[in-house]
């Protein structure tokens, strides 16, 4: 049997109706201050003690009758004897009995024989801290429903208090469900899937102040799944089943709460997290979480978060909202809101949102997203240039150090943001191109051949840019002709591949590879038509790599990796320069400062020459475009 989903309905709606039905039994305990951190106040919390909670000299100096000071001026010194007019006190230090003032050490001149002199009346508790200038025992510190943060506990420890009553933390029952989830991952079988999301939403409840109680993966049987959330219902104050939330076969959640409680909502109007069911079990919230990892993520932040706040008694916890302005047009439907995640750096001191890939499943989007844009239901989406309001998932600060890198891809680009704050998206050269030129990218990483004079990328300066844009030199990569082990067809050159009519396969239109062997073709001579299977394409090295291990062509141009990786042989034909374009201006950047640097420095050259069929060569030098 399948489910249908039965809503689509608005989120805010969703959670009010579900907020609604739930009932919580409030719980409350004590205990110790220490461990208070970060924890809800049960109820007021008032001081047990005054601090201070004697009257406290608040300088180093001396305690003095103020009346006995009353004629002293620069004219008139009056000398004090120590033990009848003074005594010596230190910051902190009791005031008692007849003293009523404290003079400051700098403001004393000490004689020989416990003599002092001053030159100024010292005014009735100057310099003293009265008994409760702090807290007066009886007041309020915090109020109820306050999260305790460490000032707080330092104020609370200053009134006497030394164990507070909290709110208990909510617990979360967290069920990974599905017959093909698995906790063992060293074997992972095809169709096994490694349960991840538990384990996020362990943190997540963690981080919302609730206590998380996972459970092992439940395979896709009814009755087991009945039994177990039923346990989880009454060992539990919220309960998150996360999978089989949607239309499959064995997608249980939905008759599993309807046989223990009742449904309120199946389906909300979100993506990603469309089939979210909610629904209660003799008053306990129970919500199902769709299974993929980034709507099981946005899901859970959508609707565990307000619960958990709801049980706490909190507002919702917001993060902060910056204002940005989006590089991409990001189309939406009317049908529901869409979480969307963005990356963001500065460029030109403006805050750029570039959106990320889509995909409910991929994991990686939210590691790399800095924040997440919410579109509005009945929104078509935004168009690239609008300012649009973003939620922070990482600091500004942290933002702020983000080099932008938009263009083509190599491995090198992975080693350099192990090393620099380097944020970088591959479009392939021509995409770093419009980037730049849109004023959207610090970097843009290219690899041009220009065939009129063969010369890298420089083409491209005159081509596309003003003087106000520049080259960095970065590295260089081995070009050459990938064949089977043992090269049983004795390739030596392009033209072997013409002359033996070897089956070729050729890189798609625009790639660097192929730009390069139409320009070795024509400097040659030889016509692409001699070429068989010029026509044939693909579109990265590694496919051409595997076209030519599997048999599927005798010869393929690529980078010398590819061919190692395949367990191939290389003939090699030429260096190709991989290269950055950067605006003029930005080179006083410090971020664009650390790069060069990075790019001139030795470890930058002795790891990139660790890598098979790679070079540096004037790496980090500025080559101005000169038109
Ligand atoms: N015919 C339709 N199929 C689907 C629809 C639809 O509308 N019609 N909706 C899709 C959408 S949208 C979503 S979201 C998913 C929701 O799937 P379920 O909640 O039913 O989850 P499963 O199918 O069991 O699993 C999906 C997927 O999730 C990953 N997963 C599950 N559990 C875990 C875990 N503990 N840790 C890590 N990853 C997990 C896994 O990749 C599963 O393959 O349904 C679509 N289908
Ligand atoms: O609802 Mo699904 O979560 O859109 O991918």
């Amino acid at each position: 049997m399948r489910n249908k989903y039965i809503d689509n309905i608005d989120c805010d709606t969703a959670i009010e109706n579900f907020k609604r039905e739930v009932e919580f039994s409030e719980r409350t305990e004590t205990i110790s201050i220490t461990q208070a951190l970060h924890r809800i106040t049960g109820k007021l919390i008032t001081a047990r003690v005054s601090s201070p909670n004697y009257n406290a000299s608040a300088m180093d100096g001396i305690a003095v009758r103020s009346a006995d000071t009353m004629e002293a001026r620069e004219s008139n010194p009056f000398i004090l004897e120590e033990g009848k007019e003074f005594i010596y006190v230190n910051t902190g230090a009791p005031i008692l009995g007849e003293w009523d003032s404290v003079i400051m050490i700098e403001d004393v001149t000490e004689l020989e024989q416990g003599r002092v002199e001053i030159i100024k009346a010292s005014k009735p508790w100057q310099h003293i801290r009265p008994i409760g200038e702090d807290i007066i025992k009886g007041d309020p510190i915090i109020p109820a429903g306050h999260k305790i943060r460490p000032q707080d506990i330092g104020a609370l420890i200053s009134g006497g208090v030394l164990e507070v009553e909290v709110v208990a933390k909510p617990k979360v029952a967290i069920i990974p469900t599905g017959s093909e989830i698995v906790e063992e991952t060293s074997h992972l079988q095809v169709g096994k899937i490694i349960d991840s999301n538990s384990h996020m939403f362990m943190g997540m409840v963690e981080e919302f102040g609730g206590e998380g109680i996972r459970y092992s993966p439940v395979k896709d049987d009814f009755d087991t799944l009945c039994e177990t959330v039923s346990r989880a219902a009454e060992e539990s104050d919220i309960v998150v089943i996360n999978a089989g939330s949607s239309a499959g076969t064995k997608d249980f959640t939905v008759r599993v709460i309807e046989k223990l409680g009742r449904v309120i909502s199946h389906g909300v109007a979100l993506k990603p997290g469309k089939p979210t069911i909610m629904g209660v079990i003799d008053g306990k919230p129970v919500i199902g979480i769709p299974g993929y990892p980034v709507s099981s993520f946005i899901t859970f932040d959508t609707f565990v978060k307000p619960i958990i706040s709801h049980y706490l008694k909190r507002r919702d916890g917001r993060r902060s909202v910056v204002e940005a302005v989006l590089s991409r047009t990001i189309p939406s439907s009317l049908k529901h809101k869409e979480i969307v995640r963005v990356s963001l750096g500065y460029i030109d001191g403006e805050l750029l949102a570039t959106p990320l890939t889509r995909g409910a499943g991929v994991t990686m989007s939210l590691v790399k997203a800095h924040a997440f844009l919410a579109i509005p239901r009945e929104y078509e989406g935004y168009s690239a240039g609008s300012r649009v309001e973003v939620e922070l998932l990482t600091s500004l600060e942290e933002i702020e150090e983000q080099l932008i890198s938009i263009g083509s891809h190599d491995i090198v680009m992975d080693l350099i943001s192990s090393n620099l704050h380097l944020s970088s998206t591959h479009v392939g050269s021509m995409g770093g191109i419009s980037a730049l030129k849109r004023k959207q990218t610090h970097l843009a990483p290219i690899h041009i051949l220009d065939e009129a004079t063969g010369l890298y990328n420089v083409g491209v300066l005159k081509k596309y840019f003003d003087d106000s844009v520049c080259l960095i030199k970065g590295i260089e990569r081995e070009q050459g002709i990938m064949v089977p082990k043992g090269n049983p067809k004795g390739v030596e050159s392009i033209r072997d591949i013409a002359e033996k009519s070897l089956i070729f396969i050729n890189r798609q239109r625009g790639a660097g590879t192929r730009i390069l062997l139409d320009y070795l073709l024509k400097t040659q001579e030889i016509f692409s038509e001699e070429i068989v299977g010029y026509d044939r394409e693909a579109t990265t090295h590694m496919a051409c790599g595997i076209a030519v291990k599997s048999g599927d062509a005798d010869a393929a141009l690529g980078i010398r990796a590819a061919a190692d990786i395949n367990g191939l042989d290389f003939i090699s034909l030429s260096y190709e320069e991989y290269d950055f374009l950067v605006r003029e201006e930005d080179l006083k950047d410090v971020r664009i400062e650390e790069f060069i640097s990075f790019l001139k420095s030795d470890s930058f050259k002795g790891k990139v020459e660790a890598l098979p069929g790679y070079r540096v060569k004037n790496s980090g030098k500025i080559i101005k475009n000169t038109v």
